[in-house]
């Protein structure tokens, strides 16, 4: 595993966006084979998204030929609801992009077979190949996606239950009312995330670094969904310094010390 430790939450969003858009880059997509992106929601990929954004208006990457599978959607929301991931998804990143709509997939919450959608979106990626890179955050327990604490780590897209934990931390999307928070979710799974070829966690602020202890110093358990990390061939976590404050210092200084003496950062992997 890689652990990226910027010193703020700008520095993780450029850090996050030059290595996102070198890889599509370097991957030179075409329309036949497009470069397949996992993407999340919440506050912390914002920073990523806005760079991107940038990257692209200036010309340095396109997202033409890139297709893209969001992580999650909650069950039951109308899709142009301020707060459905769709509305999300468009108004901070894919409206302001040149990428093409059919090449944009996110769960439908509102399909009459949820099962069904759950099991056609894995059909999906299986047929674009398979994602090359998935970024996701974390949720306060180490949640990725929707996969709360005790999800399989060896499932894929499914319906969940969301836990009273993430429900009043997602209440301040919803005028701080709990009862407004839908209950439920279709989210991809542990395993589905873990299937990328590439894994980007962002993880910034005081409020996950007791996750992010968990994740890099403890042991894989399906409490700590983020933990699943460990088994990934190519894992990396980025992160600022506020996230890291149960961390050991040895632990700091060694992802530090690897990043800094500019070794090849494949000897952490
Ligand atoms: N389903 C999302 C997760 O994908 C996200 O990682 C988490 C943290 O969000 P934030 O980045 O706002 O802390 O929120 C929700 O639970």
């Amino acid at each position: 595993m890689r652990v990226i430790i910027q010193k703020d939450y700008d520095n993780v969003s450029k850090w996050t966006a030059a290595f996102i858009a070198k890889k599509i880059k370097d991957a030179n997509p075409t329309e036949e084979k497009p470069y397949v992106l996992g993407l999340p929601t919440g506050s912390t990929p914002i920073g990523v998204y806005k760079e991107l954004i940038r990257l692209n208006k200036e010309g340095y990457v396109s997202f033409k030929n890139v297709l893209t599978f969001n992580m999650d959607e909650y069950v039951g929301l109308p899709e142009d609801h301020e707060q459905s991931y769709h509305t999300f998804m468009w108004t901070n990143f894919f409206n302001h992009i040149d990428i093409n709509e059919k090449n944009v997939n996110i769960l439908n919450g509102n399909a009459k077979d949820l099962d069904l959608e759950c099991q056609q979106y894995e059909e999906k990626i299986a047929n674009a190949g398979g994602i090359d890179l998935f970024m996701g955050g974390i949720g306060p327990d180490g949640h990725i996606a929707f996969n709360e604490p005790g999800s399989s780590l060896e499932s894929l897209t499914r319906i969940k239950t969301l836990t009273q934990d993430t429900i009043i931390a997602n209440s301040r999307f919803f005028n701080n009312d709990v009862n407004q928070v839908p209950k439920t979710a279709l989210t991809v799974g542990v395993k589905t995330v873990m299937s990328a070829k590439t894994v980007v966690i962002l993880a910034t602020g005081h409020n996950k670094s007791l996750a992010l202890h968990k994740v890099v110093e403890e042991g894989v358990n399906h409490m700590w969904t983020v933990s699943a990390l460990q088994l990934h061939r190519n894992g990396i976590i980025v992160c600022n310094d506020a996230a890291t404050v149960e961390l050991k210092v040895g632990t700091v200084n060694y992802f530090k010390d690897i990043e800094t003496n500019n070794l090849d950062p494949k000897t952490q992997l």
